[in-house]
């Protein structure tokens, strides 16, 4: 059974993360859910060692979570196994509300599409941290990473929010220490492991969700 409760209040580990997303795939590169939405259960914790004013991305990203493990928990619970699993149960029996917003407000394939474009953003924001010199800018390359990915979904509203949010990230170094890594060149090896299986996750999601014409779930 999956977890019932977040807490949001663990320390922080990189490699636990990286560890998550690691065991993400099956052989068969199916996307474990319960191993997915750990790996979000991970960044979040992250984000709120960062202050309460990403209390607001927090939130979202929790309910979220929250959708995906109840509907792991419910009757129909194997079912969600993997993204895989879902995509085909969730169609196969029309609980998914695909062009407009109908009776499905919190089908899986359209909770688990709004971390999937998060995740994009984590990848671009991640490869720019790993990338970075000493004296980049931890907010530049988080707006960067968000107008490349989220931003084209979400109002004029939210994006003014996530941009005042970005601009009270630590710096580099900082930011670096909060992960609770080790040095910045052990960090910078990390994220370099962690990205390719990050991108992978990603991938094989984008790939399924547009083989079934899911990209646009309202
Ligand atoms: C190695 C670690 C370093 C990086 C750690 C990053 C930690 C990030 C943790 C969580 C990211 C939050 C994910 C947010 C999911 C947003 C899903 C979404 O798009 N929701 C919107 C649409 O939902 P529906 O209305 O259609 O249901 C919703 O409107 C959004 C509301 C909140 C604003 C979301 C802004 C997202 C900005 C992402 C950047 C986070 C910056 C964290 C900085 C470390």
């Amino acid at each position: 059974m999956a977890d019932t409760a977040m807490s949001v209040d663990e320390k922080f580990c990189l490699s636990e993360v990286l560890d998550t997303f690691k065991s993400c795939l099956t052989e068969n590169k199916e996307v474990i859910i319960d191993k997915y939405v750990a790996g979000w259960r991970g960044l979040v914790r992250f984000m709120n060692s960062l202050g309460s004013i990403f209390s607001f991305i927090s939130k979202d990203a929790v309910s979220k979570i929250q959708i995906m493990v109840n509907l792991r928990n419910g009757e129909n619970g194997e079912q969600y196994f993997t993204i895989q699993s879902m995509v085909k149960y969730e169609l196969d029996n029309s609980l998914v509300d695909i062009t407009k917003r109908g009776s499905h407000p919190e089908s899986g394939c359209r909770t688990l599409l709004r971390l999937h474009r998060a995740l994009r953003w984590l990848e671009l924001f991640l490869e720019r941290l790993r990338t970075s010199a000493e004296d980049s800018k931890t907010s530049v390359m988080c707006s960067e990473a968000y107008s490349e990915s989220l931003a084209q979904f979400h109002p004029w509203l939210i994006q003014k929010a996530a941009g005042m949010a970005f601009c009270a990230l630590p710096g580099r170094l900082t930011f670096f220490e909060v992960m609770n890594v080790g040095s910045p060149e052990q960090v910078v090896a990390m994220l370099g492991e962690a990205l390719p299986l990050i991108s992978e996750v990603y991938q094989i999601t984008e790939d399924l969700y547009a083989k079934h014409d899911l990209l646009g779930i309202p």
